[in-house]
């Protein structure tokens, strides 16, 4: 692959942005890193901008901002807030936007990269819960390409290449189970921040890592899968598969079942995300030997055990406002599980009751999504406050 691609990266401090970097440096004559955004680690951000010399740098606070104005190079331009986010994604010299952010907070940068004709490799799911029909048919609008990086999304992406999608029967997530798996619902009382975020197979940040143990994450990833890909909720399952070898899987109409396996790396999908349609060696040496592993398990999905699976797939069903109101709730009530102001199960029964208490709006423009976002949000701090 010989293209120079220029690369724009939101969230580069997280657990995905430090990835993409990894791979940004492992081929600096394939890739320049031409602006990131983070939000409040300002030390590590320093260490990324000497290093990548980047041209535009944007931070969560305008404290931040007077911090480090006086410490980046002259090259680097930096600003703030969320027309920082903007101004990062939309970068003129950039091709391709990495949406590594966290949250929601994704969408508007994306809508902005898209319209300015960026391709949008992206990880932050929440943008795509939140807000699907607007960020798809902006996609499409502007004949802009949507990659995932999201582990099971890329395995889809990848076991559909060279496919068609009317002839692809389902669509099957494989889910470990998270960091509770082996405990049934009486045994989650009293569960700690700390037990939550040991995830037995993947090390990502802490949202994602307490979203896998509520199973929210593959609540949310059905509905990501739904919007990249066009398949009916009703041709979306989910296995149980606590390895997590195989990424996922696509079923077609013929019963051949085409999955992607590979050891639990998203430099991986992050980087054919990156490389596609082409293909570079990993940054990793480390290769699948499945003699070593022997066995892969399966078991059948008990939704009343993981009952923000049920949430999910109700809210995609409904659609219009639900999955905004879900995703929202998600967020908010999950921060304050990680503040220890929230015990585990009560994360849950915060999103039922802000699922409950809305009314639907069905074709939401954006200016409602943003609303219906923000009155969640408050809804879950008057909650629990
Ligand atoms: N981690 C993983 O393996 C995977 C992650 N994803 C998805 O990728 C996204 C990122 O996840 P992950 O990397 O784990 O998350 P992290 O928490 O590790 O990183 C989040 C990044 O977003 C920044 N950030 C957070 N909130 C804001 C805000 N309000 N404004 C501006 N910047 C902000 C953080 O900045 P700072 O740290 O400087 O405060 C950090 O750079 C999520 O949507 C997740 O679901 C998908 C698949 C796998
Ligand atoms: C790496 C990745 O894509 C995560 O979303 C991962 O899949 C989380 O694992 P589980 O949600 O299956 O526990
Ligand atoms: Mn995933």
């Amino acid at each position: 692959m010989r293209v120079l691609k220029h690369i724009s990266l939101l969230g580069s401090t997280g657990s995905i942005g430090t990835q993409t970097l990894d791979v940004i440096r492992a081929y600096p004559n394939q890739f320049t890193l031409q602006s990131m955004s983070v939000g409040k680690n300002t030390d590590l951000a320093l260490k990324q901008i000497h290093e990548f010399l980047p041209k535009l740098v944007s931070v969560q606070s305008k404290e931040d901002y007077d911090k480090l104005i006086h410490e980046v190079p002259s090259t680097t331009k930096v600003v703030y807030g969320a027309e920082g986010l903007i101004e990062v994604a939309t970068v003129q010299e950039s091709d391709v936007l990495v949406n590594a952010v966290l949250g929601s907070v994704g969408l508007a940068p994306t809508l902005a990269a898209i319209q300015a004709g960026k391709t949008i490799a992206i990880a932050n799911k929440e943008t795509l819960v939140t807000a699907g029909h607007i960020v798809t048919e902006e996609a499409k609008r502007h004949h802009v390409s949507l990659i995932p990086v999201d582990s099971e999304h890329s395995a889809i992406f990848q076991a559909l290449n060279g496919e068609q999608i009317k002839e692809v029967d389902r669509l099957i997530l494989t889910a470990s189970g998270g960091s509770f798996r082996d405990r049934s619902r009486d045994q989650l009382e009293g569960v700690t921040v700390r037990e939550a975020l040991n995830h037995p197979n993947w090390s990502m940040g802490a949202k994602i890592t307490i979203d896998s143990a509520t199973m929210m994450n593959k609540g949310l990833e059905v509905i990501e899968a739904y919007w990249l890909f066009g398949i009916p909720y009703e041709k979306i399952d989910v296995v149980l598969h606590k390895e997590s070898i195989i990424h996922s899987m696509v079923e077609y109409i013929d019963g051949s079942v085409i999955a992607q396996l590979g050891t639990p790396d998203m430099r991986g999908p992050i980087q054919y995300a990156l490389t596609y349609p082409n293909r570079l060696p990993a940054v990793s040496k480390e290769r699948l030997h499945l003699w070593e592993l022997g066995t892969l398990n399966f078991t059948k999905l008990d939704m009343d055990r993981f009952r923000c699976m049920k949430f999910a797939y109700d809210a995609g069903k409904t659609g219009g406002t639900m999955p905004t109101v879900l995703n929202a709730a998600n967020e908010v009530a999950v921060a304050y599980f990680l503040e220890g102001k929230l015990s585990f199960l009560e994360i849950e029964h915060m999103i039922e009751q802000a699922l409950e208490g809305h009314t639907v709006l069905k074709q939401p423009t954006l200016e409602e999504i943003m609303a219906v976002d923000a009155e969640t949000r408050a809804f879950i701090h008057s909650t629990i406050k």
